[in-house]
């Protein structure tokens, strides 16, 4: 399977600490690719890294064999990578629904005068736009809550929300920031489950993660963290399976 996402000798320094340290990995094109390590460890910093916040101190990022260096994260959001925020991203004051089309009018980048004159072209399009937003609030499972205010959905709905969102976007490359925090054990089952049908219907999923059971459920690979540096990298049941890992994680590396 080709790599999506190469990362080279990844180095970003604050001052004097490498949060992320000579770090070199890829994932696979159309895997669940899961970025764990203790607190601290630099999972943050790469997913803004990967995502374009911040540019590496050293080192390289590939997607689908092209530098990203120098790239914002809205051209690299044109190039395919799609992501959701650990702390909700959601505009309160637009129904769920609106919510969703925010996603899909940032891919179609239709003309703002064009927007603004309610040209007959763009009113199809909104139509078209929320016929497509519907499609995927049913995929995450928010049939029910279309046209719902996000004060009044839970915590889980909104995380769903999220990722609907981004798909809108139509993602080749998904980055899920912690979609299980704050849920509990029947939300984080069904953000599984839906983690596994975003990567079925074809979109590679990188998954950051404290809930080591949805990780070692979901995944098809994972990335170990200690102190910026690999770890570890292969299958759940290597990871749970690797001396280094487990002592990292009692406290004893
Ligand atoms: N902007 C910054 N300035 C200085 N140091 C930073 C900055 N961001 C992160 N660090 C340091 O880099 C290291 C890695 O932090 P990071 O937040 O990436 O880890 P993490 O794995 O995401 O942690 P957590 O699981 O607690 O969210 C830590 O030592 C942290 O203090």
């Amino acid at each position: 399977m080709s790599a999506i996402l190469e990362c080279r000798e990844l180095t970003k320094s604050f001052g004097g600490v490498d949060a992320v340290a000579d770090l070199s990995f890829t994932v696979a094109r159309g895997n669940i690719h899961s970025i764990i390590g203790p607190n601290g460890a630099g999972k943050t910093t790469l997913i803004n890294l990967l995502t374009g916040i911040y540019t590496p101190t050293a080192g390289s990022i590939l997607l689908s064999d092209h530098d990203t260096r120098g790239l914002a994260p809205y051209k690299l959001a044109q190039r395919g990578l799609g992501r959701t925020f650990q702390n909700l991203q959601i505009c309160m004051n637009m129904s769920a629904v609106e919510n969703v089309m925010v996603g899909l009018h940032l891919r179609l980048n239709r003309g703002f005068l064009a927007a603004l004159l309610r040209l007959k072209s763009v009113r199809a399009g909104d139509r078209d736009c929320r016929a497509r937003a519907i499609e995927l609030m049913r995929f995450t499972g928010l049939e029910n809550q279309i046209d719902q205010h996000p004060s009044e959905m839970s915590y889980g709905a909104l995380k769903r929300l999220e990722i609907a969102r981004a798909l809108a976007a139509e993602p080749e490359l998904l980055f899920l920031d912690e979609p299980a925090a704050g849920l509990n054990a029947n939300e984080t089952h069904a953000i599984g489950a839906l983690i596994r049908e975003v990567a079925a219907s074809g979109v590679t999923v990188v998954l950051v993660e404290h809930d080591m059971k949805l990780v070692m459920d979901v995944s098809d690979d994972v990335l170990v963290l200690n102190y910026g540096r690999k770890l570890a990298q292969g299958t759940p049941h290597a990871i749970q399976n690797d001396p280094e890992v487990i002592s990292a994680y009692l406290g004893g590396a």
